[in-house]
């Protein structure tokens, strides 16, 4: 499918603004974007149901503002965001429609059209109820009805505007399990989607539009950076890993989450050690920096998740001087350092040798001393040199401890 420099005006607004792209066959591209940003009208102009004012678009080598809707039908089908069916159609009658570009007035039904629509029902989950009303399903049933409806159409692009929507947890992971399913089988699916995580994870591609105008196109890795986000969308967003799915990961900020005005708190983490405590650091608005740590490590992830400041190394490189140094500076200008309960290897020495920079060093143990993890003598030297200069307590204590260095300092 091709969509060369679309504009479409509705009214005195220009909802879209030269859009261009290629969708692939076997292709599902997620269309992102704020509020108003044109996401629906493109839908609708792809499906011929808006003329642009300017640009085409191609389906299957056939300009579809060119075509009678019937055969534009037979290209595309579309599942709208909301509609109004007649309420005393059963759901297997609203399914049944979508076959309506392949009949004319002197055929009847034939065998078919009647095994896409029950296939349609089937692949929906909507068959246990397609003796009912449609106006008496629910908003996500129905969903799903005009979904299978979509299905029973038969098209080679299919077009669904926010298909998880009104959808529960769980239909929506079906829902996009089902478009997944589709594509592989070669069709070519559009969606624009609010749910930027789900959309990430499922999607090929993602198009951001922002004001009518495509404003990236890409992996959805490409497309949602934070610069992106910050642009489109006008939110300070933090853009990680997912840890279970390795998708890119958006977590959305509130205003001035980044402005924490409280003392300076370096903590030293690794392994994910940190990570509760930065949170809890954070969270009572202390400026939290955090390193050096490896890229990869889950105190790394936090630290982003949470906009905090860490020295960062290559996965697995050992600290370099250059680090040591930048870690020292955190330490020095800190009112606090804190060393979590971490396994001290031979790694993390150099953060060791830091923090006795420290003015107020804070140990936290939760097992005792003698169970602890030392990779070697150095390791354990280090850390007994540290514990004799600092204050050390358990998790637990560990926000009133650093309250209480910083007010006796
Ligand atoms: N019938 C209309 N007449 C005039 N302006 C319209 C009409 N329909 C939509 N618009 C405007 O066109 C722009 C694009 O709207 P569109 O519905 O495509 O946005 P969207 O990205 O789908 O938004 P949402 O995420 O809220 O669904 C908006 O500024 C909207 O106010």
């Amino acid at each position: 499918m091709d969509v060369t420099d679309v504009s479409v005006t509705l009214g005195s607004v220009q909802a879209l603004d030269s859009v261009s792209l290629e969708v692939e066959q076997g292709e599902f591209l997620g269309v992102i974007g704020p509020n108003g940003a044109g996401k629906t009208t493109l839908l609708r102009t792809i499906s011929g149901v808006l003329t642009p004012s300017g640009g085409t678009v191609t389906v299957d080598g056939q300009d579809i503002t060119d075509l009678p809707s019937k055969a534009s039908s037979r290209l595309v089908a579309v599942v709208p965001q909301e509609t109004s069916l007649a309420f005393d159609f059963t759901v297997r009658e609203v399914v049944e429609m979508g076959r309506t570009p392949y009949r004319n007035r002197l055929t009847l039904e034939s065998s078919a059209d009647e095994e896409m629509v029950t296939q349609a029902l089937e692949r929906t989950r909507t068959a246990g109820f397609a003796d009912r009303a449609i106006g008496e399903v629910s908003g996500g049933e129905r969903q799903r009805v005009l979904l299978a409806r979509a299905l029973a159409q038969d098209t080679p692009v299919l077009l669904l505007d926010e298909p998880t929507a009104s959808l529960d947890i769980n239909h929506q992971i079906r829902t996009l399990e089902l478009v997944k399913s589709l594509v592989e089988a070669g069709k070519t699916i559009m969606a624009p989607i609010h749910d930027l995580n789900l959309a990430a994870h499922y999607c090929d591609r993602l198009l951001l539009l922002a004001d009518g105008k495509r404003t990236a196109l890409g992996s959805p890795d490409e497309v949602l950076t934070e610069s992106n986000l910050e642009a489109a969308f006008g939110t300070d967003a933090v853009v990680t890993n997912n840890p279970v799915t390795g998708s890119v990961y958006v977590m959305a900020l509130p205003d001035g989450a980044r402005d924490r005005d409280g003392p300076h708190v370096h903590v030293i983490g690794g392994g994910g050690a940190a990570a509760r405590l930065l949170y809890l650091l954070a969270a009572s608005g202390y400026q939290v920096t955090t390193g050096a740590l490896n890229e990869g490590d889950a105190d790394v992830e936090t630290a982003r998740m949470l906009g905090i400041d860490a020295v960062t190394l290559e996965p697995y490189a050992p600290i370099d001087e250059a680090s040591a140094e930048k870690v020292k500076e955190e330490v020095e200008s800190a009112a606090v350092t804190v060393i979590p309960d971490l396994a001290i290897g031979h790694g993390n020495l150099p953060n060791l040798r830091a923090a006795a920079h420290a003015d107020n060093l804070i140990l936290v143990e939760d097992r005792p001393f003698e169970e602890r993890n030392y990779a070697g003598v150095r390791g354990e030297e280090r850390y007994h040199s540290l514990r004799e200069r600092g204050t050390v307590v358990e998790s637990r204590n560990v926000l009133e401890a650093v309250e209480s260095a910083i007010e006796s300092s």
